[in-house]
């Protein structure tokens, strides 16, 4: 079925108009003008605040904003998702992560399948390994405890987990150390196989598929590694497997006794609350992960509840659209004021840029309009010495989303207060910027001569009116660690409901993947150069050589 382009919309043409007047606007002006602007433009849902008001946004503005996402279906799109409907057309499948976090009490049923009741099936299973795991009741092959965890998976299979498990740093259990392998790159392996004890390391297999390539290579070669001194009787203590492909699983050698199930209506990025969440339970055990997808639950309500105007994550996304349809940004920021959440912005780039990445609309119709801005970022402080300079004074307006927790979760003196002081005060450099007057009046109060004064002038003005978000919780716990990542679950979702487009296939992935395949052949048989370019053919030559050589 053909849909109307989003540049079609009675509400983007009405938004156009909008925007020739919104452009020159100073956000400096707009605060002294509103004393409400922070309370106006600010949301509380499910332990998380959101203040959007260092946007280049008024009243009118959300009206006009808030009437796209009304025209685009943003309500009855969000709804199809939530019931089970197969949104991920390209692929005819529900997309449900959000059964995964919803009670037991519901019944969904997708392709006779009563979801909530597989769900809740998996859940018990995990939170039973998982307690056996942290209390010591799992032996190993010579019947020591556990000590060493060693995930094995890629991108959504790894990522997510990954993210948690740092993120949830202070709740992870003092016996098991967590170790994350995803790369094809052998040293990925090694670094961790020399910190491990075959006698008490537990490998999780993480792999939807089960046919990654890089993965299955990665887990091949730690069960040799394992079998060098083990027996193949000894794997199932040491190993387990998380995926939607049975048969894969049993045919790799793990005992499907020991593999925990998830279903293709949960998409790779999208599967942390599924059996890939395994590593955080492990970790942090069984109620901290039923925490987080409570968290994540109580965003999931206030996404179905909560009216568009009032609504986080399509404010959220709203204000991305504004940022990069119509001031054209073309990328965006991540910046957590919070060490543990330092893969945040790693994770955040396969949800959003995997799902929105996209330059044809649902219908296969090409785009008329700019989809996901790259993301990028590291924690706060440390990119405020390396790429910040870039943000206040380059060439280009990135917006950036800050995120910050009140408490912290250690007791070192005087810390907490300076990291919020800068998160604080780098949304507000933005915003206001430093114009030349009050760089003149700073140096003179420093007796700086005039001549200096005024050579120096371009460069420490800064033009702020740079847009920003800043998402603000109590705490760092496994709820609101859920929350926010359903937040921009959600966040991404709507803006591919306003772009139109299908957030939940992935075929850009392949092509790499296959073209990888057949150069791989050529690297270790025969080469053919018919089927490649010249510098393709060298680099492969060259390759050869190396790989006789080695
Ligand atoms: O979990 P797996 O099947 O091994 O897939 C791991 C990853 O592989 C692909 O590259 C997809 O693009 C990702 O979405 C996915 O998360």
């Amino acid at each position: 079925m053909r849909q109307i382009a989003l540049t079609a919309t009675p509400a983007f043409h009405a938004l156009r108009t909008h925007y020739a007047e919104a452009k020159d606007w100073q956000m400096r002006e707009l605060f002294a003008a509103d004393p409400a602007r922070f309370s106006r433009f600010s949301i509380e849902a499910a332990g998380l605040l959101f203040d959007y008001s260092k946007n280049k946004i008024t009243d009118a503005t959300m009206r006009l904003l808030v009437a796209l996402a009304r025209e685009r279906g943003v309500e009855q799109r969000r709804n199809a998702m939530f019931a089970g409907e197969k949104i991920n057309a390209t692929e005819h499948r529900a997309v449900l992560h959000t059964a995964l976090r919803a009670p037991a009490t519901g019944t969904l049923v997708v392709d006779g399948q009563n979801v909530s009741q597989e769900v809740h099936a998996v859940l018990q299973r995990m939170r039973a390994f998982s307690d056996r795991v942290r209390s010591g009741q799992w032996l190993g092959s010579t019947d020591k405890p556990i000590t060493d965890i060693v995930n094995i998976g890629i991108g959504g299979s790894d990522l997510g987990p990954e993210m948690a498990c740092r993120a949830l740093r202070p709740y992870v259990h003092p016996r098991l150390r967590m170790h994350f392998v995803s790369n094809a790159d052998g040293h990925d392996l090694d670094a961790v196989l020399h910190r491990v004890n075959a006698d008490t390391v537990l490998f999780v297999v993480a792999s939807k598929t089960f046919t990654t390539r890089e993965t299955m290579m990665n887990a091949q070669s730690a069960r040799s590694w394992f079998l060098r001194g083990k027996k193949e009787a000894d794997l199932p203590k040491h190993f387990v497997a998380i995926s939607t492909n049975t048969a894969a699983v049993r045919e790799f050698g793990i005992d499907t006794d020991n593999m925990f199930p998830f279903w293709d209506w949960v998409g790779g990025r999208y599967s942390i609350w599924s059996a890939i969440g395994l590593p955080v339970a492990l970790a942090t055990g069984f109620d901290r992960f039923s925490e987080f997808l409570a968290g994540a639950y109580a965003m999931d309500r206030h996404f179905l509840d909560a009216p568009l105007e009032k609504n986080m994550p399509v404010i959220m996304a709203l204000i991305g659209v504004w940022n990069r349809n119509f001031f054209g940004s073309t990328s965006r920021s991540i910046a957590p004021y919070h060490q543990d959440m330092n893969r945040l912005a790693t994770y955040l780039q396969q949800l959003e840029m995997e799902s929105n990445g996209k330059r044809v609309a649902i219908d296969g119709t090409p785009l008329d309009v700019a989809t996901c801005p790259i993301i990028w970022g590291n924690v706060g402080t440390n990119g405020q010495h390396a790429y910040f300079q870039l943000l206040h004074q380059g060439s280009d307006i990135t917006p950036v989303d800050f995120i910050a927790s009140l408490e912290p979760d250690h007791d070192f003196p005087g810390h907490h207060a300076v990291l919020l002081a800068n998160c604080f005060a780098q949304a507000e450099a933005f915003m206001k910027g430093k114009t030349a007057d009050e760089v003149r009046t700073e140096m003179r109060a420093q007796n700086t001569p005039q001549a200096e004064i005024e050579a120096l002038l371009p460069h420490r003005t800064f033009p702020g009116n740079r847009p920003s978000n800043m998402i603000v919780m109590d705490a760092l716990t496994p709820a609101t660690l859920g929350a926010l990542i359903a937040l921009y679950e959600h966040k991404v979702f709507v803006q591919g409901v306003l772009w139109g487009i299908n957030s939940f296939d992935q075929w850009g992935v392949e092509f790499g993947k296959v073209l990888a395949k057949s150069i791989e052949s050529e690297l270790i048989g025969v080469p053919d150069p018919q089927a490649h370019d010249s510098s393709t053919n060298a680099l492969i030559a060259r390759a050869r050589d190396a790989l006789r050589g080695s």
